[in-house]
This record gives structure tokens, C-alpha cells and sequence, in this order.
């Protein structure tokens, strides 16, 4: 048990003399570092002599020590009490914490590692006074680390931790995890820090910020540039990401707001990127085109950062995706995210095979995905439910649940990941974990028609690169215009079945560019009524 401290975690550098770009010295990098925002310093040194450890903590305690930044030592209790440094950090290797708390008092601070549940459980009956979480991405800082547990993996380990009481009487006052400062630790940098910080937000605990910062290696100590990488971590650790998705309690969704997405799309002209499968392309980039934005195809890692300078909107559809191609999707989505811009992602038969699974894990866990679209088995597989079996990319109706469990899923999903979830169906359900709106439109046709369910994902980004502030809004505006799209198709005098019926699709969603409450509404006033056909629970 110990004593209440104060510190500030929010970029805590992890040093490792052996990465220094040539001619840089630990010290001077270290102090160049803490200019830029460092605001606590591990010296964790695995190779070096005891002798010249001490020697180095003192010449770096002689730094930090009048900046008033506490300088750790990993895993040597000798030399942090040689050194006469502000605390240690120590894994469970190391000198166990009892042991360390009575060599060095109570006024030091001393941090743990937490890998799974077991440890968190020996940290909170500790009551330490800041966790490690960790290894949350593969690092070839710690050759021996355990298995990586991701964003996901944090998240739950967080939400665990959240329950756990701290020693009796201790200032933790019973509710040790909701309270002990934690930071996240391995293979983070600047493209992923934004992701990390944002989803390990805690939904069941008022939106509490989980970590109260990141620590790193490699990106900072390899730099050439230490203090412009940390005055970047330290930004970021604050702000809110420029992914977010608002939730809010009032929404609007009448037909002027609906018209209002598509208006902005007319207007905004975004350029939406696909990755998508090789059934769908020549259709989807149709569709984009007929709502007034602007599509392009690219699978070349070396242009995404250019492409999403553009600052529109991404469609990751996994449909005919291959192993070879993971680094590729993962690129795409983390150039989207390094933007803002809104990514829409098609776990297209996620529950069917192992390799869709591990794909659909592999962007969900690494990046943020601002809406996850998918049908109830796909959307059940990336929650993680083993026992979705699909028959390929359709959903299962004899494994159909009701739409309370569908809408109960959907919902879980969006507030795991903190996005907006489309689960679509009979009954199209969107859902950013908090509000529930329902759409049931639509025509039997678009299951007659390859690529009708994926082009949904070119619209919903259309309208989300055209409506930053408004995600939920121009989600739900989206996924309606297109079902009573198919509806009102389905009725032209000239439709006779599938083909003729993609035709008249294509044309009903070329009108949409003209509901400009300014312009005359020569006929098309199918969109008046949009809203009307969205339950809201
Ligand atoms: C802040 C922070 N968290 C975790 C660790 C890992 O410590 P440990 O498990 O002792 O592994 P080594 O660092 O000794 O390889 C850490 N050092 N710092
Ligand atoms: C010390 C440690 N503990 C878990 S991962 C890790 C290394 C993190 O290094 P990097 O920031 O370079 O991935």
C-alpha cells in the first residue's frame, strides 16, 4: 500500500540507449524529449553494467531532477536507491513489490506491469501506484514480450481493472482501478495514439478516460527529432481525436436535416476512396457517382496518405480480400484516421472463415472504424461470438435472431468500439451505441442484384465525408435514401425484374443530387417523406 503522489503520465518516455539516432547522447536526447512534453522518464537500460547504470541514473537525475520530471528506474531497486531517484517500475520478474516498497520508502513511486487479468488482480492488492498495460502491439522493443492484446484487449483488461477494489484502507478507497493511474505501453507511436487513446475510453464509467497516458520506446528514443515527436504525443494524448464520433442525446432526423446530408454531398463533392471487392467495383463507383461525390480505386499503399489528404471519406470492403492483403487494408484505414476522415468499414463474411475473422480483428483492433456495416453474422463475428457460422457472405435466416437480439448486438458493438454500427437486414438497424434507429424499406430486388448491399457503404461514406459534425445523422440518412431508393425503383412504369430495376436504382439515386430545398421538385419528391420511415427507439 502507499501513500498518495502526484505525476503526470501522459507521455512517459521508456529510455534504451541502443536505439539513439548516430551522435545523439541519452541525456541530451532525454532533455530534448521533456522540452517537447515528456512528462515522466523510465531509464531502462537491459544491457549495461550495474556500476555504469548508477552512473548514468545519476548524470540523468541531475537533469530531470530541476525540471521537476520524476526519473524511474526499470526493474533495479539497488540502483533507483543508488541513484536516489524519484521511484521503479517492475514486472513480475523483478524485485517483488513489497520488497521494493520497503527498501525505498513510502514517499517513492513505484509502478507495475500488468499483462492479464491475473496480475491486475496482484497490482490492485498491491495498490502500487501507476500499471503498466501492456504489450499492446507486437514490439521489437521487448523481444520477450507476452502476446499483444490490442485495442480490444486493452479495453477489456481496463474494464476489468475498473472493478477491482484496492488493499483495505488504502487511499484507493475500495475502487482501486476506477482510480490508479494506468498507461498503455508497446508498438505505440503517432499514427496509432489517436486509436488508443480514444478506445480506451470507458462508456460504463461516464466516458472516463481510462489511461491516463501512453508510454513509449522506440518512437521517441530512435528519433532524430525528440522534442517535435513529443510536443505531437503530447497534443495528442490531450485533444479529442478528429475521428470521433459525437454522441448526443437530441438528434435531428427530419426530412429538411436529410436533405441537408445529401445537399452537402452535392456540394462537398468528396472524393471517397474503395477498397473493395471485384464484384462490386464498377457498381459502386456508379452509385457514388450518381449521389454527386467522386470515387477512386486504389489498392497502392504508396498513395493512401495522398489520397486522404484530400480529407474524404474511405470504404474498406473485405469481400474478396486475401491474406497477402492485410498490410494493405491496415494502411489504408490508418491513412484515413491519420486525416479524420470517416472510414466505412464491410466486414463482408466475417463469420464465415477463419481468415475473414482474423482480417476483420485485424482492422477493428488496430485502427478506428467510424461505422461498421455489416449483416447480423458479420456483425456478431467482429463483436467475437465463436459460434456465428455463415454460409458465405449472406446472412444465415435459419440463424436469424429477433430483433431485439439484433438490435442488443449492434449495440454492443458500437459501444465497444465507440462508432456507429449498420446492421443490415429486413429491418436496417444503425446504431452509435447510445440511439437506435430502425429503417424498414427497401425492395426484394437488391438481393437479385450483386453489389447492392456494399454500394450502401459508398453512400454512407459520401455522406459522412460531407457531414464531419453529423455522423450519426448522415449514417441513418444514408442507409434510408438507399432502401426507399430500391423501393421507389421498383416501381418505374419501365422495371421488369433485376436488370432493368439496377438501372432505375441508379437513376432514383441520381435525384437525390436535386433535393435542394431551392430547387423545383419536378416530380421527385420521394425524399419528402424519408424520415417518416425511421423508427427511432
Ligand atoms: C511503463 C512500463 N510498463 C511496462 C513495462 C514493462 O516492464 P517489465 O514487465 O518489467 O518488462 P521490462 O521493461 O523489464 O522488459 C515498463 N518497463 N514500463
Ligand atoms: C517495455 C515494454 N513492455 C511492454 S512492451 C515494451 C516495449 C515498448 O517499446 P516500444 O514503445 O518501442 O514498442
Amino acid at each position: 500500500m502507499s501513500s498518495p503522489k502526484k505525476f503526470d503520465l501522459s507521455v512517459y518516455l521508456v529510455t534504451d540507449s541502443s536505439l539513439l539516432p548516430p551522435g545523439a547522447t541519452l541525456v541530451d536526447h532525454v532533455l530534448k524529449a521533456i522540452r517537447g512534453g515528456a512528462t515522466i522518464v523510465q531509464l531502462r537500460e537491459k544491457k549495461m553494467a550495474t556500476r555504469d547504470f548508477i552512473k548514468l541514473g545519476r548524470e540523468l537525475h541531475e537533469a530531470t531532477k530541476p525540471l521537476g520530471v520524476p526519473l524511474l528506474i526499470n526493474d533495479r531497486v539497488d540502483v533507483a536507491v543508488a541513484v536516489g531517484c524519484e521511484g521503479i517500475h517492475v514486472g513480475w520478474d523483478d524485485c517483488s513489490y513489497e520488497d521494493a516498497r520497503k527498501l525505498l520508502g513510502d514517499d517513492k513511486i513505484i509502478g507495475l506491469s500488468v499483462s492479464n487479468k491475473e496480475q491486475a488482480e496482484k497490482a490492485a492488492a498491491a495498490g502500487c501506484d501507476y500499471i503498466g498495460v501492456g504489450p499492446l502491439y507486437a514490439t521489437k522493443t521487448k523481444p520477450d514480450h507476452s502476446p499483444p492484446l490490442g485495442t480490444q484487449g486493452l479495453r477489456s483488461l481496463l474494464e476489468y481493472i475498473a472493478t477491482l477494489p484496492g488493499p483495505e484502507g488504502s487511499h484507493w478507497g475500495g475502487a482501486w482501478g476506477t482510480k490508479v493511474p494506468a498507461v498503455a505501453i508497446g508498438g505505440i507511436n503517432l499514427d496509432n495514439l489517436h486509436h488508443v487513446m480514444y478506445q480506451s475510453v470507458s462508456p460504463q464509467h461516464e466516458n472516463k478516460k481510462y489511461l491516463s497516458g501512453i508510454a513509449v520506446v522506440s518512437a521517441i528514443m530512435a528519433s532524430p527529432e525528440p522534442e517535435e515527436v513529443c510536443k505531437k504525443f503530447r497534443k495528442m494524448v490531450d485533444e479529442v481525436p478528429p475521428f470521433a464520433v459525437r454522441q448526443s442525446l437530441y438528434i435531428e432526423l427530419g426530412n429538411a436535416k436529410f436533405k441537408s446530408i445529401f445537399q452537402n454531398v452535392v456540394i462537398n463533392r468528396p472524393i471517397v476512396h474503395h477498397i473493395t471487392n471485384n464484384v462490386v467495383k464498377n457498381f459502386s463507383a456508379n452509385v457514388t457517382l450518381a449521389l454527386g461525390a467522386s470515387p477512386i480505386m486504389s489498392e497502392d499503399m504508396s498513395e493512401f496518405s495522398e489520397l486522404a489528404a484530400f480529407k474524404g471519406g474511405l470504404v474498406l470492403n473485405m469481400g474478396t480480400s486475401t491474406r497477402e492483403a492485410q498490410p494493405m487494408l491496415l494502411a489504408a484505414v490508418k491513412a484515413a484516421n491519420a486525416h479524420g476522415n470517416p472510414v466505412v468499414f464491410d466486414p463482408v463474411g466475417a463469420g464465415a472463415t477463419s481468415l475473414r475473422r482474423e482480417t476483420a480483428s485485424m482492422v477493428v483492433g488496430n485502427s478506428f472504424c467510424d461505422v461498421i456495416k455489416g449483416n447480423e453474422q458479420e456483425i456478431m463475428a467482429v463483436y467475437g461470438l465463436d459460434n456465428v457460422k455463415q454460409r458465405g457472405v449472406d446472412s444465415d435466416p435459419a440463424a436469424a435472431g429477433s430483433l431485439e437480439h439484433k438490435i442488443t448486438h449492434a449495440k454492443a458493438l458500437a459501444v465497444r468500439e465507440r462508432n456507429i454500427v449498420v446492421m443490415t437486414g429486413n429491418v436496417d438497424i444503425v446504431t452509435d451505441g447510445s440511439n437506435v434507429c430502425l429503417c424498414n424499406d427497401g425492395h426484394g430486388f437488391m438481393g437479385d442484384v450483386t453489389g447492392t448491399g456494399c454500394s450502401l457503404g459508398s453512400v454512407i461514406a459520401a455522406c459522412l465525408a460531407a457531414n464531419p459534425l453529423d455522423k450519426f445523422v448522415a449514417t441513418c440518412a444514408a442507409v434510408c435514401a438507399y432502401s426507399a431508393a430500391a423501393r421507389v425503383a421498383a416501381g418505374k412504369k419501365d422495371v421488369h425484374g433485376p436488370a432493368s430495376w439496377q438501372v432505375a436504382f441508379l437513376d432514383t439515386l441520381y435525384q437525390l443530387r436535386h433535393c435542394r430545398e431551392d430547387a423545383p421538385q419536378k416530380g421527385y419528391p420521394w425524399w419528402e417523406s424519408l424520415a417518416e420511415r425511421v423508427e427511432k427507439r
